[in-house]
């Protein structure tokens, strides 16, 4: 049985602010800190060893990674950076609070924007500061690979091969892979492995910090699924 761990970095910043976050790279709190310390010390209470892990290029999902590696002594394993596994990009909602955008548009239409499946919110302009094509970690992408907004269905376009090409590659090859990163990547990823329906996963949320194991059988089919947090430690 091969073991697919998914990781939600712990509180950024901006969670803490309410704030539209994506691709804009904000740190951990303190106690986005405490969760990912907590994530790893309850992975190794279980007894997990990594073959290999994957996060984003934003450091909330990487210190997270980092912290949990810390905790289980394998900062040694091979760790992979894609943009790929990015947050899903906020648009023209970027750095914006999440309650105020709410009072001048409406929880029905925030809603929509946050968690629809299709229904990207409004896009940045090419000349936005906060557009992607000014930063220089994606100096090597081409301009139509550059999101200036990206509903749930557009992230997971950009997942998925990423998925194909490079991790399901990996798990065939070992057993157990840890992926950190972010709450609409890993729900674009959930999505997929389960084949949960677009309506259905609007109401799927992935929590910060918390280990989420997929047992997988050799040809990647899921036959588990389980927050860690909700086992039994062995032998406790
Ligand atoms: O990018 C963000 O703001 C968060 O990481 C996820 O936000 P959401 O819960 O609004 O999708």
């Amino acid at each position: 049985m091969k073991r697919l761990v998914m990781l939600r970095h712990g509180q950024s910043v901006w969670n803490l602010e309410n704030r539209f976050t994506g691709w804009h790279d904000v740190d951990l709190t303190d106690q986005g800190r405490d969760e990912a310390r907590a994530a790893g010390q309850l992975l190794r209470a279980h007894g997990y060893r990594f073959d290999m892990a994957y996060t984003s290029v934003l450091k909330r999902a990487i210190r997270t990674l980092w912290i949990a590696l810390d905790e289980l002594d394998a900062m040694w394993i091979p760790v992979i950076k894609d943009w790929r596994l990015n947050e899903r990009h906020y648009g023209a909602l970027t750095g914006l609070n999440k309650a105020e955008t709410a009072e001048k548009y409406g929880d029905d239409q925030v809603h929509v924007w946050r968690r629809s499946y299709a229904t990207p919110p409004p896009a940045l302009s090419d000349d936005d500061e906060r557009h992607p094509r000014f930063d220089p970690r994606y100096a090597g992408l081409a301009a139509d690979q550059l999101p200036a907004t990206e509903s749930l269905e557009t992230t997971l376009q950009r997942v998925l091969p990423y998925w194909e090409s490079d991790i399901a590659p990996t798990l065939r090859n070992s057993d157990t892979v840890l992926i950190a990163a972010h709450g609409n990547s890993l729900r674009a990823l959930i999505k997929h492995l389960q084949g949960i329906s677009d309506e259905e996963i609007t109401g799927v949320e992935v929590p910060t910090g918390q280990p989420l194991v997929f047992e997988l059988d050799d040809q990647l089919r899921v036959q588990d699924e389980y927050y860690l947090r909700d086992r039994a430690v062995p032998g406790a």
